[in-house]
C-alpha cells in the first residue's frame, strides 16, 4: 500500500485513487497532470482491508470522492458512503489495446469486469484475431477466467488492472485495457464528485449545527433504516459516541426506536411513551418526505420530566391570560353583617377541597368569592378556569369542558383538544350559572365529578384530573329538581357546602362606602383632583334607597357615569343635576323609589332645561307621579324632591294624563 498524508486544512478536493499496481503505474503521468487541482492520496486495491481503509478516511472525513475502476470500484460504490468515480473502459481503449496485443499474438484473451462486450465480434474480424472473452465480478472469477485462457492456450491477456497481474503471475502477457483518456476522465468526474460531495456535506454540516442546538434527543434514518444523523442528547441515551453510531441498523442499536413502522406507513405519530434507560421519554415518529416519497424518518424524544414541567408552566400560563383567580378575600368590600357572615362561612370552606354552590342573585360577587376561596386555599398558585355555562350552546360547552379527540366531529382541530377540566387539574374550575347546563351534560359532569376523571368527546380512554368544583347560579336550583329541570343527585353531590351571597339592598351601608370608593377610585383615574366630592354625599340617600337589580356590578357601573358627570364642575362649584336624570335614569325612574318623607330629600333643586332629551323627557310624568306618590300626595314637597316648581310639576302630570 502506498499512501500520501493529506496536507489539512485542504482547499483543494480530497481524491483517493483506489487501483492495482498497474493501474496506479499506467496512470501516474495523469496523476501528475492533477496535482495542482486536487489532493490525491493513492492506494493499494489489492489490500484485504481495502474496503476498511475507505471507510475509515470517509469517517475521519479526509476524502471527498473515490477514483477506481472494475471490481474495486463496485466494491466501494457498494460498502462505503462517499462518491466513487469509475474509470470507465472506453470501446477506444479496448481497440488500442488489441492492436497492441497483436504485434505479440494473434490470439488474445480479453477479460473485463462487469459484462462481455457484444462489440468485440466485429473488432474480431476487422483486426483478424481470435478473441476469448470472459467477464468477472470478483477477484476469483477474474482469476478462474484467466486460468481458463491459460489453458485454452492463450498467451496475451487484455483487461484491467487486477487481470494484467493475475496474467503476469499465470507467465503470460497482460496488456492494460485502460487509456490515458479514460483516467482523465475519471479524474474528471472524480472532481466534480467531490465538488457536489462538499456543497451537500455543508448543508449537512448546517442541518448538523441545527440538530446539536437542540434540548431534545433527534436521530434520523434513511429509508433503508440506517441511522444517518443523530444529536448529542440522544448519543448520551444510546450512551455511545456518533461515529460509531451512523450508518447503524436502527433496530440493532436499540430496538424500542425502531422507525420501520414509520417508514412503511408514512405517518407521522406522538404522544408515544417509552421507556429507555430507567426513564420515561415521549416519543415523536415522523416521516421525511422528498418531493413527496418516503426517504427516510425522523425520530424525537422528549424527556417525560421536562414535559411535565412544561405542561405545569403552560397551566399556569394559561391560567394567568385566561382566567386568573386574581381577588382575594381582601377585594371584598363592605361591612354589612350579612356580607361578613358570607365572607366567614367562605374562609372556612376555602380550608376544604369540597365542592361549592354560590347562590347569589347576578353581580353579588359570585365569582369574585369563588377566586378568593381558591386563593385562600392549597390550590392557591394552581390555575383557576372559570367558564359561564350559560354562554355556550350544548355542543360546544360539552367539548369546551371535556375536550375531544382528533376527529371526533368535523371541525375538530388536528391532535384534539384538552378540555377546561383538564386545564383546570391541580386547580379549580368555577362553573357559573350551572342552572343553565344541559341535562345531558349534567349527567358527564356528575360522571367526572364522582370517578375524578374525564373522557374527551370521541375518546374512550379517561384523562384523571385534580380539580376542585365551585360551581354558581342564581336559579333555585332546589326548585328546579323539583321541576325535573335539574339532576337530584347532581344538586347534592355540587350542595356540599352551600355559600348564600347577599344582594346589595341587604347590605345596608355597603352601598354608601362601595358607592364612595368607585366613584373616587374613578375620578382619579380620568385625572380629577377632587378626588372625593362632597357632592355625592347628597346622592346618597338616592342610591341607598335604590333596589340594585343588577347589584355590585350595576353599582359600578352607575358610579362609573356618575364619575363622569360629577367631572364636569370643579370643586366647589355648583351642580346642575338636572344632567343626571339622563346619565342615571334608573336612579329616578319607576325601580327607584324616592327617598322616604321623614328623610329629607337632599337633592339640590334640579332646573329642568328645555334641551332635555326625549327619552329623559319621556320619564318626566313618571318621575312626577312617583314623586307625588312618596309624598303623600303633597305637590310642594313633591317638586321639591324633584327640584321643580310646583307648575313645573303640574305641567308633567298633564303630560301624562295628555299620553
Ligand atoms: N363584595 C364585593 N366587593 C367588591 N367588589 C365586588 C363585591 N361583590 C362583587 N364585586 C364586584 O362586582 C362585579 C361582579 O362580581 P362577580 O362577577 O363576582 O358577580 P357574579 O355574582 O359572579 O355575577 P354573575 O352572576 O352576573 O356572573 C365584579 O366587578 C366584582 O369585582
Amino acid at each position: 500500500m502506498t499512501s500520501d498524508v493529506f496536507a489539512a486544512p485542504p482547499r483543494l478536493p480530497r481524491l483517493c485513487f483506489l487501483g492495482y499496481r498497474h493501474l496506479r503505474e499506467f496512470s501516474a503521468p495523469v496523476i501528475e497532470q492533477y496535482r495542482d487541482r486536487a489532493e490525491i492520496e493513492l492506494v493499494d486495491g489489492t489490500v484485504s482491508q481495502t474496503v476498511a481503509l475507505a471507510r475509515q478516511r470517509v469517517e475521519q472525513g479526509l476524502v471527498d470522492a473515490f477514483i477506481s475502476a472494475g471490481a474495486n470500484a463496485g466494491l466501494l460504490r457498494r460498502q462505503v458512503r462517499a462518491p466513487v468515480a469509475t474509470i470507465q473502459l472506453a470501446g477506444l481503449d479496448i481497440l488500442q489495446a488489441l492492436i497492441t496485443a497483436r504485434r505479440s499474438s494473434r490470439r488474445v484473451g480479453v477479460v473485463v469486469y462487469g459484462q462481455t462486450l457484444p462489440d468485440l465480434e466485429a473488432v474480431k474480424n476487422l483486426l483478424r484475431l481470435e478473441i476469448a472473452q470472459y467477464a468477472y465480478q470478483t477477484p476469483d472469477d477474474a482469476r478462474r477466467s484467466v486460468e481458463a485462457l491459460r489453458a485454452e492456450g492463450f498467451s496475451v491477456i487484455v483487461g484491467s488492472s487486477i487481470v494484467v497481474e493475475m496474467a503476469e503471475a499465470a507467465g503470460l502477457c497482460g496488456l492494460l485495457a485502460y487509456s490515458q483518456a479514460s483516467i482523465r476522465q475519471g479524474f474528471e468526474d472524480a472532481i466534480e464528485l467531490a465538488r457536489v460531495a462538499r456543497m451537500e456535506a455543508e448543508r449537512h454540516a448546517q442541518l448538523g449545527a441545527v440538530l446539536h442546538t437542540l434540548d431534545d434527543a433527534v436521530l434520523a434514518v434513511d429509508r433503508s433504516h440506517h441511522v444517518i444523523a443523530m444529536n448529542p442528547p440522544m448519543q448520551r441515551i444510546l450512551g455511545a459516541d456518533t461515529g460509531s453510531l451512523l450508518g447503524r441498523e436502527l433496530s440493532a442499536l436499540q430496538p424500542e426506536l425502531s422507525l420501520r413502522e414509520t417508514l412503511t406507513s408514512g405517518v407521522s405519530e406522538g404522544g408515544v411513551v417509552l421507556h429507555i434507560g430507567r426513564r420515561n421519554w415521549v416519543a415523536r415518529r415522523a416521516p421525511v418526505r422528498v418531493r413527496g416519497e418516503v426517504v427516510g424518518a425522523a425520530l424525537t424524544l422528549y424527556d417525560a420530566r421536562s414535559i411535565h414541567e412544561a405542561d405545569t408552566r403552560l397551566r399556569m400560563q394559561q391560567r394567568r391570560q385566561q382566567a386568573a383567580a386574581r381577588h382575594s378575600f381582601d377585594d371584598l368590600e363592605g361591612q354589612s353583617p350579612a356580607l361578613l357572615r358570607a365572607v366567614a362561612s367562605a374562609r372556612r370552606f376555602a380550608r376544604t377541597d369540597l365542592t361549592i354552590l354560590i347562590a347569589g342573585e347576578s353581580g353579588t360577587g359570585k365569582e369574585l368569592f369563588a377566586q378568593a376561596i381558591h386563593n385562600e386555599g392549597t390550590r392557591a398558585n394552581r390555575p383557576f378556569v372559570a367558564v359561564n355555562c350559560a354562554a355556550f350552546p350544548e355542543s360546544l360547552l360539552e367539548s369546551e369542558l371535556f375536550g375531544y379527540e382528533e376527529g371526533a366531529f368535523t371541525g375538530a382541530r388536528r391532535g384534539g383538544k384538552r378540555g377546561l377540566f383538564e386545564a383546570a387539574h391541580t386547580g379549580t374550575l368555577f362553573l357559573d350559572e350551572i342552572g343553565d347546563m344541559p341535562t345531558s351534560l349534567q349527567t358527564r359532569l356528575l360522571r367526572v365529578l364522582q370517578e375524578r376523571e374525564v373522557l374527551r368527546v370521541g375518546s374512550a380512554e379517561p384523562v384523571p384530573v385534580d380539580v376542585r368544583v365551585i360551581a354558581a347560579t342564581h336559579q333555585p336550583l332546589a326548585e328546579m329538581v323539583a321541576q325535573g329541570r335539574f339532576r337530584q343527585d347532581l344538586y347534592f353531590r355540587i350542595n356540599t357546602l352551600r355559600l348564600s351571597l347577599p344582594p346589595l339592598r341587604e347590605r345596608a351601608g355597603d352601598v354608601a362606602l362601595m358607592a364612595e370608593r368607585r366613584v373616587q377610585r374613578c375620578l382619579a383615574r380620568l385625572g380629577s383632583a377632587d378626588s372625593t366630592p362632597a357632592a355625592l354625599r347628597q346622592l346618597m340617600p338616592r342610591l341607598q334607597a335604590y333596589d340594585w337589580p343588577g347589584n355590585v356590578r350595576e353599582l359600578e357601573n352607575i358610579c362609573e357615569r356618575l364619575a363622569v358627570f360629577l367631572l364636569q364642575f370643579g370643586p366647589g362649584e355648583a351642580i346642575d343635576w338636572s344632567g343626571l336624570v339622563q346619565d342615571c335614569p334608573e336612579l329616578f325612574g319607576a325601580t327607584a323609589p324616592m327617598p322616604r318623607a321623614s328623610a329629607p330629600v337632599p337633592l339640590p333643586p334640579i332646573a329642568i332645561l328645555p334641551e332635555l332629551p326625549a327619552a329623559a323627557a319621556d320619564m318626566r310624568p313618571s318621575l312626577a307621579r312617583q314623586a307625588l306618590q312618596q309624598h303623600g300626595g303633597n305637590r310642594q314637597a313633591a317638586a321639591r324632591a324633584l327640584g321643580v316648581s310646583r307648575s313645573t310639576l303640574w305641567r308633567w302630570l298633564q303630560q301624562e294624563q295628555a299620553g
